[in-house]
């Protein structure tokens, strides 16, 4: 049987971690786990309990009282909230214009962190993130961070909302994508960053394709070797 490596994908919003991390997690037969999305379910069950996204406390007592399970589905991964879907309720610009709150605190990181480690303890995964390559899986056999210019990150999401058939504001998305990309990056715990031996990959003018090529290479020299 080959090795089963860990691969970290890291980069700001909208740079594609999850659309090629998901992909690359089908080629090879590996579990995909999205952990911005396990910070997005706790923003959601915090804003249903009108509870201060600045107070870690009120946040660490939600979140030691909270489970959140990914499963695979057939449109993609499911999101589980104390054992209900929300897959879909964590992606509304209420939820991403207020997660980079939650995530700055310390204590909230830690917890995560943990319960992001315990899926990985077999190998066999692909993670994306903010901090997976720095702090998550620090011994990852691959690391990867995505990068894309703000304007093209925008078009895409655009792009999305509209075949999505949400209203979608251009100039809006950009502006929003610049502020998380600056609080995720200027946070003082585990800031989005490049880990020193993350391979950068620039995706502005590649495609989904060129760049899950690109990644696939790097992990089947990775699974090849000793
Ligand atoms: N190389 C690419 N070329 C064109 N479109 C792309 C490319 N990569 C991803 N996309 C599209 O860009 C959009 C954003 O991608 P995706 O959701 O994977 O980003 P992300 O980095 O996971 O975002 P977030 O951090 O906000 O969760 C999606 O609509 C996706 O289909
Ligand atoms: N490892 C991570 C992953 C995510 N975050 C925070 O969650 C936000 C949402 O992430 P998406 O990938 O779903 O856009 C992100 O903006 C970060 O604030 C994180 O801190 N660490």
């Amino acid at each position: 049987m080959s090795k089963r490596i860990s691969i970290a994908i890291d980069g700001p919003a909208a740079a594609g971690k999850s659309t090629v991390a998901k992909i690359v997690a089908e080629k090879l037969s590996y579990i995909y786990i999205d952990t911005g999305a396990m910070y997005r379910a706790l923003t959601y069950k915090a804003i249903q309990k009108n509870a201060s996204l600045e107070d870690e406390a009120s946040l660490m007592e939600i979140l030691n009282n909270t489970v959140i399970e990914l499963q695979p589905g057939e449109k993609g991964q499911l999101i589980y909230l104390d054992g209900l879907d929300v897959t879909n309720e964590i992606r509304t610009s209420e939820v991403t214009n207020s997660v980079s709150i939650v995530s700055m605190h310390k204590l909230v990181r830690e917890e995560m962190v943990l319960r992001q480690q315990s899926f990985a303890l077999n190998g066999g995964v692909v993670m994306d993130g903010r901090d997976i390559g720095t702090h998550v899986l620090p011994h990852a056999e691959v690391k990867i961070f995505l990068l894309a210019s703000v304007d093209e990150r925008a078009v895409r999401r655009h792009n999305e909302n509209i075949q999505k058939g949400y209203p979608s504001d251009l100039e809006k998305l950009k502006e929003e994508i610049s502020l998380r990309d600056k609080l995720d990056s200027e946070r003082e715990v585990a800031p989005l960053k490049k880990a020193d031996d993350a391979k950068e990959i620039d995706t502005t003018s590649l495609s989904i394709c060129q760049v899950v090529d690109k990644i696939m290479d790097l992990a089947i020299e990775r699974i090849g070797s000793k």
